[in-house]
């Protein structure tokens, strides 16, 4: 029977299955961070259990950390202990971990990537909800919760409830202008922020096939967003080019069978969905939103929408609601839009890519006056890059602050936050009350959309200045 590409890893890593049962599957990737391990980590403590298998589990520090002064002690009580715990952890358990200062420290799921850790049809898992990034490489990749780390910690394995598959099938070629980032805030929008609801979404079609790693990556990340368990694409060129030569990558022979094996996973002719979602590139703009949730978007072209509007009751009040916290009145055109904040960040979008087409825009000018910008590499190691490339010197001779990697504005853990009122425009993936700081007030937009609000100082696309 003609078989989709989830249904295939799920299939060949199914260790147990059983009548009435979720089924056992194994995994081959565990990562970890400092905010969902504590407790699973003095599960297995008070059990007496080792880490299962260490070398294929990998911890890396980034929702806690500062992005300035990162050698010096942390001033946050809870974000010092929880690194701390984290260090005191990966050490006692033989676990392999990336501390601030290491050239390999970032986010979780920049790190994974980089590393050439995360490979096509490997299940890779972690405490935290944007694991879906590394469906991208067309792995299927799970967030968890923290009793179900110290499952895979203790026994590599996770008991599994069955998912359903949806397509989402973006047709023709992207518009110039218009990104990864655009696409999947378009797709939310559409289904919702539940749509995705016990799926695994398989994205696909020609504009899927022509991005790079980097944008395929930025599109899984937020499947999470659409309420799904995971999101994937199918590798291929791209996919086997990204991955050679990175240091847990295949080598030699190895890489040839493992290529071979990789080709076979693409979801076969003629294998039905649950669901399809078919959009056109062609119609696609630049997207941002205007509320307090991933799925209230629109067209930076269009307005702030009226919630009259809306038939649903439920859907009328959440915007209203949504419209009074961002301080938003309808009909606003949303290039009118004023900002304090432009963050430039996040696993959504803070891979080096990202600062490229960023830095690009803003190389020559000045971010507005009254407005403050932050770019916050996913990594130690885009950092170098960055640097190499003398993006660094762009940002900061336009008036940008250039950080140390870590989760930062993404959300309010550490230092890098919102004042009450301030408004973002930011490229990370939620855009919930107090997301970014008690009282800060989130649109989510792409990097060339941040770049170029921080040059006028509303929202705006490269196409404005
Ligand atoms: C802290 C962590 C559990 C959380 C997640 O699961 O996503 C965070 O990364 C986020 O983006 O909100
Ligand atoms: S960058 Fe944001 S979304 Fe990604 S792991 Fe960190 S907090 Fe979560």
């Amino acid at each position: 029977m003609a078989r989709t590409m989830a249904e295939k890893v799920w299939e060949e890593h199914v260790v147990r299955r059983a009548d009435g049962e979720p089924d056992l599957l194994y995994i081959d990737l565990h990562l970890v961070h400092e905010v969902t391990s504590p407790q699973a980590f003095e599960g297995l403590r008070l059990a007496g259990r080792p880490v299962r298998r260490p070398d294929l589990t990998i911890a890396t520090e980034d929702h806690n950390v500062p992005t300035e002064n990162i050698l010096g002690p942390i001033a946050d009580k809870v974000s010092r202990t929880q690194i701390d715990t984290l260090r005191k952890n990966a050490s006692d358990f033989g676990v392999r971990l990336f501390p601030m200062g290491d050239l390999d420290q970032g986010i979780v799921h920049v790190v994974g990537p980089q590393l050439g850790l995360t490979q096509p049809g490997m299940t890779v898992v972690c405490g935290d909800s944007h694991t879906s990034t590394h469906g991208a490489f067309g792995a299927l990749a799970f967030g968890i919760g923290t009793s179900q780390v110290e499952h895979v910690l203790a026994t590599q394995t996770l008991p599994m409830a069955p998912f359903k598959t949806m397509a989402v099938t973006v047709e023709g070629s992207l518009p110039p202008g218009v990104t990864a980032k655009d696409i999947i805030l378009t797709v939310i929008a559409e289904i919702g922020t539940g749509g995705g609801q016990g799926y695994v979404i398989e994205y696909r079609g020609q504009a899927i096939r022509e991005l790079s790693m980097e944008a395929r990556m930025t599109i899984c990340n937020m499947s999470i967003e659409a309420g799904a368990r995971a999101g994937m694409i199918a590798p291929d060129e791209t996919t086997f080019d990204y991955v050679q030569g990175r240091p847990h990558a295949p080598q030699g022979a190895d890489w040839d069978a493992a290529v071979e094996h990789w080709r076979s996973l693409r979801t076969d002719d003629g294998a039905s969905f649950d669901r399809e979602v078919v959009l056109d590139a062609a119609k696609l703009s630049p997207f941002v939103t205007w509320g307090t949730n991933p799925g209230q978007g629109a067209p930076l072209d269009g307005a702030v929408p009226d919630p009259e509007g809306y038939e649903d009751p439920a859907e009328r009040a959440a915007a209203e609601k949504a419209l009074d916290y961002m301080d938003l009145a309808a009909g606003t055109p949303l290039r009118d839009v004023r900002v304090d904040t432009v963050f430039l960040g996040s696993c959504t979008n803070g891979r080096i890519e990202d600062l490229r087409a960023a830095a690009e825009i803003i190389k020559g000018r000045r971010v507005a006056d009254g407005v403050r910008m932050l770019v916050v590499p996913g990594s130690m190691r885009v950092k170098e890059q960055a640097n190499a490339e003398g993006l660094g010197e762009v940002f900061t001779a336009a008036g940008a602050e250039w950080r140390e990697a870590g989760c930062s504005m993404c959300l309010g853990m550490n230092p890098d936050q919102l004042k009450p009122g301030e408004r973002s425009a930011s490229t990370s993936n939620r855009n919930f009350e107090g997301r970014q700081g008690k009282g800060g007030r989130t649109h989510l937009v792409s990097p060339l959309v941040a770049a170029a609000t921080a040059v006028r100082g509303t929202l705006s696309s490269p196409a404005d200045l």
